[in-house]
Formats: structure tokens, C-alpha cells, sequence
């Protein structure tokens, strides 16, 4: 199964842009419906201007009437709802008003009345590549006051230039765009994307760096919100970027639409908008649009993820114990007897998963897991407890993304253990192969009653794109809710391997739904 077919398979969401005509076609409205379609949703427009523009120069701006914005966006509610919007070039006060008022009003009611939430990208367009200034309020240097969207709006993502002029500050290094993009995003109560993709700068000139200030993503790790990070991707020599800010928010807007949190989002369309400058072409005289080249699939394509914040980046240096063999289907146990009995059945790696929170034979069933394990050549993973799984020299050890900064990588790694690692999300499974781990878990995929999941089942869509990303870099095992009767439709994913925990254990006879579950698994065909 193809990206395409699973994504045309499903209604395709549909994402709005609010923003300027383009009339040369590489930025505005063009380039957004060209991202949102390139992206699988289906794209509607409510234009607030007309520019005459072409590579070199915009000669002429015409907004269009608060009636025309108005009738535009009550006519698409009622209709064409939103799952995702991009708020592009407005070309007056006026209209950032009445735009304030629409989203705090008809948008909220429509929320509320059919419980969802629609994510809003503002992309605060002051000036066009080419370097014209376009909003056509001539207050101080063209400034539009954005505040009537405060509280209201997802994301915002000004470049340097703007993010200077929205924090009235002089940005020289990479400390003071990181202080206005915090202070912005206290000011408008949303989370901030500062675009550090002009060169200029010389913190910037080998690569091109973004901050992502987050101060809260609903379905995403708490552990990663109330943060900040620094996105870096190595630059791409071109200077066909016309657009790319409208790329980079239209893009933002689709992968939300698709149900992935913001996060993701924006790594996501951050790998898109650096394949489309690579693949860029040049139509006219002056810089040229990016290419559309469809959901970003190349792991070298995504940026390289850290902390900004004081908190700790994890290690990028490390090299953990490769797999012996597959892991295949990978039962994730409770107790000894029970991982004795399945090594006896087959199980060639298994995972010992100890939950009880006072267990005072834990080091004892450790001893024991690991020994098992020796005697019948299986890996045998010890979750969480990597000082016992180092002392006793298990084979590997099961981390989540929380317990990553609270165990001693370097040692595990040092001690020759193997480091399996839980992913939630595409900003999870990044951070994951940052740390080049012996394999990584991608779930939960379906829903799951073992433990109390603090995000979304992924569900088979997303694992089909994190597969795609991740495919031949690591070892990948699916985990979540895999049973008997999903096992094709997990196997279509390509994904090479699963997890499970009630499937095997919860079985009448659990060595008996081992050896049915290898059976039926080993026999599917990836596509
Ligand atoms: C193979 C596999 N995948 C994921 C998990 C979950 O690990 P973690 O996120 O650390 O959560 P707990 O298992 O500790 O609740 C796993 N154990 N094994
Ligand atoms: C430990 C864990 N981590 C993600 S899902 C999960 C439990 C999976 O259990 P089951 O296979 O019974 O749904
Ligand atoms: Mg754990």
C-alpha cells in the first residue's frame, strides 16, 4: 500500500488558507492550495488580496472587501468546515480585525457545537521574498497589530525579520531570537515557530536553524511541551525560496488536519519545505517556488532535534548492541513463568515488563529473566530497570521517552546492552533515531486496556508514514492492541515486526496464540 492510496483510501480533510493571490504562483494562496493537495487534503481559499507580482517585483495590492472576506468565510463554514487553518498575508488592519473577531466568534461556536478543535497557523506575512513590503496600513514600517488574535491561534511562524519587528528588538544571535520568540508567545498565548531559513545571520549560515517555543500541544508528551527546541537541517544552497514561509505554514496546517499533533507538524513540514527548495526549479527571472514533492519520506531530509531550554538533549554519539535476529512477534511479559514457557514455545526475544510498584523479588526475576534467556539464546529485554538489566548483563534494555533522561545511556551503551526505545509520534521516533538505538517502538496503534496511554492510538495511517520514514535505518516493532485478526492489516504497513502483550498472555493457552500469531505472521507478505 502506497502513501497515496492510503491517504486517498480516507475523506480527505479539508484545510483553508486565508491569504493573498500570488499572481506569479510561487507564494500566497497558490503555493498553500499546491502544499495542502500536495499533502492529500482537499484546499479551500478565502483571498484577502489580489498582488500583482511576479519573481522580480509585486507592482501592484488590492485587498478585497471586509463584505467578500466575510462572505468567503461564512460561505466555507457552512459548508467546507475546517479541520486546519493557515492565516496567510492580510492586507489591512481592518481585515486582521474582523478576521480576530470571526475566529473568536462563528469559528469558536463551530467548535464548540460540534466538539473539535480547529488548529490555526497564523503566518504573519510583512514582507515578500522579493523584499516588497505589502500590508497596505503604512503605520509603523507596515506593521499590522496581530493582537486581536491572542489566544486564538495555534501556532505563529515569523521569520527572523518579522519575529524582530513583532518583538521590537534588535536579534543578533540565536539567545535573542530565542528570547522574542518566548516573549511573543506569552504575548499572543500560542505556541511560536521563529524561522531561521534566511541566511543572514552568522549563527545561521551552515545550517538552517528554527526554534519551536512550545507552551502546549494537546496530545503531545507532556514532557515535551512547556518547552523549547532547536530544529537544525543542513541549508540547502538555493535561492529559490520564493514562498517557502507560505509552504512551511500551509504544510504546518495539513499534517494537523491529518491528526498529527503539532509537533509533528512541524518536523514534518519542515523536511517538506527543505526537499522542496532541493528540488526547486526557476521559472522566472528571480528566486523560484519550491517543488512539491509530497509527504517527506527521507530520514537525511528531517531536522535534527535538541534542547533550547536548559533541559537535556540526548546523546547522538552512542552505539548500542545491534539485534541478533528479528525480532518477529515480540511477546512482552509480566512474570518468569510466563517468559519461560514462551522461550520454551519459541519466543526468540521477549521482554520482561515488571509493573508492581514494590516488588521485593525484582532483582531476583531479573537474575532470572536474563539467565533464561541464556539458556535458550533468546534477547531478553529488561523494561525500565536498566541498572539490573547492566548489572546482570541482560541483552538488551526497553526504554519509554521518559525514562531517556533518567537513565545513564552512555553506560548502557558502554556495557554492550542493546536499547530498544518507545515512540508516540514522528517528534518521538526523531529523537529516537538520534540515539541510533537497537530498535524502536511505534504505538500504541490500536486501542489498548495493558496500561493507561496518555496519547491517541497512532492507528494505521501513521504507522504507515513512520515505517516509511524509518524502513532499513532501524528495526521497527508495532505495538498496542496487535491481535490475531489485525495482523494484515499491520503487516501492509511494512513494519517489520510486533509487540504484544494481552494477545499471548490473556490466551487460553498463550504458547499455543505464540506459535498461531508466528504462524500467521511469518506468513503475510510485506507489500
Ligand atoms: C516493545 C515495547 N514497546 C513499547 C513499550 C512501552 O515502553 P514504555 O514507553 O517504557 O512504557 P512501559 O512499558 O514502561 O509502561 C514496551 N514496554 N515494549
Ligand atoms: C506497554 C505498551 N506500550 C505501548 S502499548 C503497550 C501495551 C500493549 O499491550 P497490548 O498488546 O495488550 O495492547
Ligand atoms: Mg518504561
Amino acid at each position: 500500500m502506497t502513501n497515496l492510496e492510503l491517504t486517498s483510501s480516507a475523506l480527505k480533510p479539508v484545510v483553508w488558507t486565508i491569504a493573498g493571490s500570488d499572481s506569479g504562483g510561487g507564494a500566497g494562496i497558490q503555493a498553500d492550495l499546491a502544499t495542502i493537495d500536495d499533502l492529500g487534503c482537499h484546499g479551500c481559499s478565502a483571498i484577502t488580496c489580489l498582488t500583482a507580482q511576479n519573481s522580480v517585483s509585486v507592482t501592484l495590492v488590492e485587498p478585497v472587501s471586509e463584505e467578500m472576506l466575510l462572505a468567503q468565510l461564512d460561505v466555507l463554514l457552512a459548508d467546507l468546515a475546517p479541520m486546519a487553518i493557515k492565516i496567510g498575508l492580510l492586507a489591512n488592519q481592518e481585515q486582521v480585525n474582523l478576521l480576530g473577531k470571526w475566529l473568536n466568534t462563528s469559528l469558536r461556536e463551530f467548535q464548540k457545537a460540534n466538539a473539535v478543535d480547529v488548529n490555526v497557523i497564523l503566518d504573519p506575512v510583512m514582507v515578500a521574498s522579493c523584499g516588497a513590503h505589502f500590508a497596505s496600513d503604512k503605520r509603523s514600517e507596515n506593521q499590522l497589530d496581530f493582537l486581536p488574535f491572542k489566544g486564538l491561534i495555534t501556532l505563529i511562524t515569523p521569520n527572523t525579520a518579522e519575529l524582530s519587528v513583532l518583538s521590537g528588538c534588535r536579534l543578533k544571535d540565536l539567545s535573542d531570537c530565542h528570547q522574542a520568540a518566548k516573549a511573543l508567545s506569552k504575548r499572543f498565548e500560542c505556541n511560536v515557530l521563529a524561522k531561521g531559513g534566511d541566511k543572514g545571520a552568522a549563527w545561521q549560515a551552515e545550517t538552517a536553524k528554527d526554534i519551536f517555543v512550545c507552551i502546549q500541544a494537546p496530545g503531545s508528551a507532556v514532557i515535551y511541551q512547556q518547552r523549547s527546541f532547536l530544529l537544525s537541517s543542513p541549508r540547502v544552497e538555493s535561492t529559490n525560496n520564493h514562498g517557502s514561509g507560505c509552504t512551511l505554514s500551509s504544510a504546518i496546517a495539513s499534517v494537523m488536519a491529518w491528526g498529527f499533533v503539532l509537533h509533528d507538524a512541524v518536523v514534518v513540514a519542515k523536511a517538506y519545505v527543505t526537499e522542496g527548495i532541493k528540488q526547486s526549479g526557476r521559472p522566472g527571472k528571480g528566486p523560484g517556488p519550491l517543488a512539491r514533492t509530497g509527504w517527506p519520506a527521507k530520514l537525511g531530509g528531517f531536522a535534527h532535534i535538541s534542547s533550547l531550554d536548559g533541559c537535556a538533549s540526548l546523546p547522538d554519539d552512542l552505539n548500542f548492541k545491534p539485534l541478533d535476529e528479528r525480532l518477529g512477534v515480540y511477546p512482552v511479559v509480566s512474570d518468569v513463568s510466563m517468559l519461560q514457557l514462551l522461550l520454551a514455545a519459541g519466543a526468540k526475544t521477549i521482554q520482561l515488563r515488571v509493573k508492581e510498584a514494590d516488588d521485593s523479588d525484582l532483582e531476583t526475576k531479573i537474575i532470572k529473566a536474563i539467565q533464561l534467556g541464556r539458556d535458550y539464546q533468546a534477547q531478553v529485554f529488561i523494561n525500565d530497570y536498566w541498572q539490573l538489566a547492566v548489572k546482570h548483563q541482560a541483552f538488551g534494555v526497553h526504554l519509554g521517552q521518559e525514562d531517556l533522561y533518567e537513565a545513564d545511556l552512555s553506560h548502557i551503551a558502554h556495557s554492550g546492552l542493546a536499547l530498544g526505545v518507545s515512540s508516540h509520534s514522528y517528534f518521538e521516533l526523531l529523537l529516537a533515531s538520534q540515539l541510533n538505538p537497537s530498535y524502536i517502538a511505534l504505538g500504541h496503534i490500536f486501542p489498548t486496556t495493558t496500561k493507561a496511554m496518555p496519547s491517541l492510538p497512532q492507528g494505521l495511517n501513521k504507522l504507515k508514514h513512520y515505517v516509511d520514514l524509518l524502513k532499513g535505518h532501524y528495526p521497527l516493532v508495532a505495538i498496542g492492541g496487535i491481535e490475531f485478526n489485525r495482523l494484515t492489516a499491520v503487516k501492509k504497513t511494512n513494519v517489520d515486526d510486533i509487540a504484544v502483550v494481552r494477545a499471548v498472555t490473556e490466551a487460553d493457552d498463550p504458547a499455543c496464540a505464540y506459535e498461531t500469531l508466528v504462524a500467521a505472521w511469518e506468513g503475510l507478505e510485506h507489500e
